[in-house]
């Protein structure tokens, strides 16, 4: 799918699959998903000294939805069967949601455990937002601004596919004064972009504060910030992925640091 030609065929996946109605018409197959990556790590809670790989948990966690979300049924073989396999579709779909949540998601714990003073931000708008008595549902991450911008602050500083896929010019163009014939590979190198000083203050700094008061958006023609592309070829699946960042985080950050630090957990 990721190096087919734009078509009929290829917007199958974003009109059928990933569309916003489709994505909300899964919100309990994702809550279920969700206890069971809570299930490990409240394990390891309990017991001291299990380790908990939290990149392949939370790889597991998006395989199995997507893998729902293709086939309408669990997946029983955490391999993924043949049928999964078998469809190029399929396969693309596992390969670009799994690593590149699984990834968002230590970036913004790592960013998080390197800046103790942002975390406890974060942990004070959980406690606002959600309390202590309930678990977080998705109807909660629109409240949760502060999350938010750290999470589009660690897709600034780390974006998990840099320079994201190859598109191909289909005609020559020019593009701020330079030429690009027909039929070129085009390289976007997000990280740099990300990093720009001609586009960030202090762009090597973790500041999710930046993102007050402007509209930088992930949605619009916010160029200075392309995680997930633009345009056409843009990935499909942002909204599931930013959604898997967002409550991915939220659960990590639940945990003191201190005690992920204890507890060996891997990360
Ligand atoms: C945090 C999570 C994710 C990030 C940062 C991410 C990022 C990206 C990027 C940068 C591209 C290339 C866009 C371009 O070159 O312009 C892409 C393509 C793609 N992504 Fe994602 N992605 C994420 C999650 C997902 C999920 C959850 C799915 C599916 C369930 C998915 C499916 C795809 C597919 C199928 C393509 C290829 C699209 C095409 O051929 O035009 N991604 N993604």
């Amino acid at each position: 799918m990721t190096f087919a030609q734009y078509g009929s065929y290829w917007k199958i996946c974003t009109t059928e699959l990933l569309s916003h109605v489709k994505i909300n018409s899964f919100k309990s197959m994702r809550k279920e998903e969700l206890d069971l990556l809570i299930a490990p790590i409240k394990e390891a809670a309990c017991s001291c000294g299990t380790a908990v790989d939290l990149s392949a948990t939370v790889a597991c966690l998006t395989s199995d939805m997507t893998y729902r979300m293709v086939f309408g049924k669990k997946c029983t073989d955490r391999k993924v069967d043949e049928d999964g396999l078998k469809l190029p579709c399929t396969r693309d779909m596992l390969i670009a949601s799994m690593d590149t949540s699984a990834a968002a998601v230590e970036w913004t714990i790592s960013e998080l455990i390197r800046h103790p003073n942002i975390m406890k931000k974060v942990q004070i708008e959980l406690e606002d937002v959600v309390g202590k008595d309930r678990r977080v549902e998705e109807s909660d991450l629109n409240n949760l601004k502060y999350l938010d911008m750290v999470v589009k602050e660690t897709f600034r500083l780390h974006p998990v596919v840099p320079l994201l896929l190859p598109h191909e010019s289909t005609e020559n163009c020019t593009v701020d004064g330079f030429h690009i014939p027909k039929n070129s590979r085009i390289l976007i190198n997000a990280y740099a972009i990300g990093r720009d000083p001609n586009a960030w203050d202090d762009p090597e700094k973790f500041i999710p504060e930046r993102f007050v008061g402007n509209n930088i958006d992930l949605h619009s023609r916010d160029f200075q910030l392309i995680p997930f592309g633009y345009g056409r070829r843009s990935c499909p699946g942002m909204e599931l992925g930013l959604c898997i960042a967002l409550i991915g985080s939220f659960l990590m950050v639940s945990f003191p640091w201190s005690w992920i630090c204890q507890r060996n957990l891997v990360l």
